[in-house]
């Protein structure tokens, strides 16, 4: 029996309650699949600061980095609004992200295209560790109400390693890769879209095309369906990623994966932290059941397992707007019920295979 090993860093507000059903679907997934699955529990965010005084301790990181996947519930807290940069939740994920070498974000999105309403399925390759979240920051004088910096930086390396990723991505999809960056005014841009077009040159069989990060959010909204595969930095992604997300509706469940060079990733729902609903039991944990659905996919290597797991959640958010649709009357389902009842769908495709 193989043996493969997961950190969980539930992070803030709903974290924990969304990551314990993810967990649920991990441990039954590798049961079903003969997979020995060893899981550890560490914090991130302001409950790490609470409790440990930093958002992401050398222990959690050294314990991440030993591990085959990460699954990271949300992450942030309005109470740390005063904390110093670097206490505050969001300097844990950045030291994550630093410590692990995780270079590339992708995040799948579904988005309606209008006026037909079906829709297009886009891939987010997001640069992660380099840029302005990384580069040099401060004040310039004394007097910190003055004048602040900070610096977005990159090198060819690192738009190289990026754009390979998403250019290998593409090949498996529909083959076109759209670079967004602001090269009519930026000398980072510049670099990047010279480095970009150079790494197509291995890549023959996929077609490459530029936009600019103002085109790029508006083709999202008007013509999502010219997008397959949408490469960009770190601070681009960001904002297109939330835009996309946001374009892509409620009920969309959404969830990225963190790489780098090995196979470890790190593993997220796209979700708000919704501190004031933490421990309530009414957020959906579909989010980070996906997530949890591409720690196979990635890091395991089990894409059997995965779609498993995004099936049986297909299933049913398919059967809940259907139910919606005929105006039926639904049972409330809270967090750990919708959880029990993906548990119920992957068992029952199981007897289908
Ligand atoms: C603030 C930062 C840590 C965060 C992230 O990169 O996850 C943000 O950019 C986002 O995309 O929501």
């Amino acid at each position: 029996m193989s043996k493969l090993s997961v950190v969980v860093l539930p992070g803030d507000g709903v974290g924990p309650e969304v990551c314990a059903q993810a967990v649920r679907v991990l441990q039954e997934v590798c049961r079903i699949e003969g997979v020995e699955l060893e899981l550890a529990f560490e914090e991130i965010g302001y409950t790490a600061y609470l409790k440990e005084g930093t958002p992401f301790s050398s222990r959690a990181a050294q314990r991440c980095r030993a591990a085959n996947a990460v699954l990271l519930g949300p992450v942030g807290d309005k109470r740390s609004r005063e904390l110093p940069p670097h206490l505050r939740p969001e300097a844990g994920v950045l030291s994550l992200r630093a410590k692990l070498g995780l270079y590339s974000n992708l995040r799948p999105i579904r988005l309606p295209v209008l006026p037909e309403g079906e829709k297009t399925e886009l891939l987010l390759v997001r640069e992660l560790s380099g840029g302005i979240f990384y580069g040099e920051r401060g004040y310039t004088k004394a007097e910190e109400a003055d004048a602040a910096y900070d610096t977005e930086i990159y090198t060819a390396g690192e738009v190289e390693r990026v754009a390979k990723h998403a250019f290998e991505l593409a090949q498996k999809r529909r083959k076109l890769v759209t670079s967004v960056d602001m090269a009519h005014v930026l000398e980072s841009s510049r670099l990047w879209r010279a480095t970009v077009t150079k790494v197509a040159e291995a890549f023959p069989e996929v077609t490459l095309d530029h936009l600019t990060v103002e085109e790029a959010a508006g083709q999202l909204v008007q013509n999502p369906a010219r997008f397959d595969v949408l490469l960009t930095a770190n601070l681009f992604g960001s904002i297109l990623g939330a835009e996309a997300g946001a374009l892509a509706g409620a009920d969309e469940v959404l969830a990225c994966a963190s790489l780098g060079y090995s196979k470890l990733g790190v593993y997220e729902p796209v979700m708000p932290t919704k501190e004031e609903l933490a421990g309530k039991n009414t957020v959906s944990p579909l989010s980070a059941i996906l997530a949890a659905g591409m720690i196979f996919r990635y890091s395991f290597e089990m894409p059997q397992a995965a779609m498993l797991i995004e099936q049986a959640v297909i299933d049913y958010t398919g059967r809940l707007k259907a139910a919606q649709a005929k105006g039926e009357l639904l049972p409330a389902s809270g967090t750990a019920e919708t959880g029990e009842l993906i548990l119920k769908r992957i068992r029952e495709r199981l007897t289908l295979l």
